[in-house]
């Protein structure tokens, strides 16, 4: 089977080595052609004029990444003030921002506001926070929807057992807290889950919402969240999400309920990792194989600090070998691969099926483009890896420098 970066021409002729040479090691290594592909895909997840995509700035939020999904016509949702800077740093104006604030103060509430972002809550009691701010406030609710999904307990954002959302029992209470605060709800959302690849759970979770908003008239806004998955078994012949069908079933439904009600809202999803997951791969360096009592050892330096998803989620990444000598890639056997922390849970992939790895050889980490870089670390104070882009022309951009001792250390001297 051809690798991933052989079919879709990631590289664009530069080899992976000589991005290591020159940028260090390990390097995250995004291709421009792809992330505009996937947010083309997402833009138009629905056949509306009044349907907009908010990219999710927490699976990735460098800036020039951003750029380029702003230049593809996507809106953001953001989490925190941090994720907002990086959207202004990247152009994107204010009215195309949504907090969707999780459990904050109202400090960071009115950092949102006064640029004029809209702010979405999640509980009675920050409902209650923010109406307090001021009268005549606009703003929107996060609602649990009853229905979640996802490829982990731990990402599993809406039903009964999660932190998220307002329940769909406290509409009443809801409707006497924006009225004693004279808030006006302009919008309501929902995310219930993220990764799932199968349209059904999203499309019952849209049309619970869509009830929902039956309670609210004339809201400007409902956003049904993001959570769509990516095929990140490939190599083992995974299918992706039939975004097609998803489409139609999605727009019926929208079409279907505005008929029914005479309201034309703005729709809205926020999708991450559709968005940039495909759009990278992690490269790093092997640094020793050992056998030890029976299992084979593959040790790198890509370690959980880096990419920690598959410590975390025990999550599956596919693993391209390219060899250091050129040779030809032989039979596989089960290897498994580690990076350089001092836990024993340090595991990319564990006893996976992979060709014989050597001393000195690259691996390439696949679909490392959400979730990646942003949830790396310093961890054992090491230094978070350079980011670069692959444009279409083959040319590589620095999008991101790796860090340096004394970035790491500069918060803790001279104090
Ligand atoms: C509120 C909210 N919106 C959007 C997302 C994006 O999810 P995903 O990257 O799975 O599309 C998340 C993360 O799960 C989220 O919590
Ligand atoms: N961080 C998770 C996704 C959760 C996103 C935020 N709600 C992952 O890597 O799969």
């Amino acid at each position: 089977m051809a690798y991933y970066s052989q079919t879709t021409g990631f590289y664009k002729g530069n080899d992976p080595k000589e991005l290591l040479a020159k940028f260090g090691s390990p390097l995250y290594v995004y291709s421009e052609e792809i992330l505009r592909q996937k947010a083309r895909d997402m833009k138009n997840l629905a056949d509306l004029p009044n349907f907009q995509s908010n990219y999710s700035v927490k699976a990735n939020s460098n800036v020039s990444l951003l750029r380029i999904i702003h230049e593809e016509g996507l809106y953001a949702d953001a989490m925190s003030p941090g994720e907002i800077l990086a959207l202004e740093a990247a152009g994107f104006e204010h009215e195309k921002i949504f907090y969707v604030a999780n459990n904050v103060s109202s400090e960071e509430m009115k950092f949102a506001l006064d640029r004029g972002i809209i702010v979405s809550v999640d509980s009675l009691d920050q409902l209650d926070q923010f109406g307090r701010i001021a009268d005549g406030l606009e703003v929107a609710i996060r609602f649990n929807p009853g229905v979640g999904a996802g490829h982990s307990e731990k990402v599993v954002t809406g039903g009964k057992k999660t932190k998220f959302g307002v329940s769909m029992d406290d509409i009443d209470k809801v409707k006497e807290i924006l009225a004693r605060n004279k808030t006006t709800l302009i919008g309501i959302n929902q995310h219930i889950g993220s990764l799932y690849m199968e349209k059904d759970p999203f499309i019952a979770a849209v049309k619970n919402l869509l009830e929902i908003a039956k309670s609210f008239k004339g809201l400007k806004i409902i956003d049904f969240g993001g959570g769509f998955g990516i095929p990140y078994k490939k190599q083992s012949g995974q299918e992706p999400l039939d975004i097609a069908s998803l489409k139609d079933e999605f727009t019926e439904v929208l079409k279907a309920w505005m008929a029914e009600t005479g309201e034309t809202p703005l729709f809205k999803i926020e999708p991450g990792r559709y968005v940039v997951a495909e759009s990278s791969i992690l490269l790093g360096t092997v640094h020793a194989v050992k056998d030890n009592a029976g299992t084979t050892y593959v040790g790198t330096d890509l370690g959980f600090n880096v990419l920690a998803r598959p410590m975390m989620y025990d999550s599956h990444h596919d693993i391209e070998v390219y060899p250091n000598d050129g040779r030809a890639l032989g039979e596989v056997f089960e290897q498994t691969v580690v990076g350089n922390i001092c836990e024993s849970g340090d595991i990319m992939a564990k006893g996976r099926l992979l060709p014989e790895i050597k001393t000195g050889d690259t691996l390439g980490v696949m679909d490392a483009g959400a979730y990646g870089f942003s949830m790396s670390s310093n961890y054992n104070n090491r230094l978070k890896p350079a980011e670069v882009l692959i444009k279409a022309d083959g040319s590589v951009k620095l999008i991101r420098k790796m860090d340096n001792y004394e970035s790491l250390l500069i918060n803790m001297l001279n104090l």
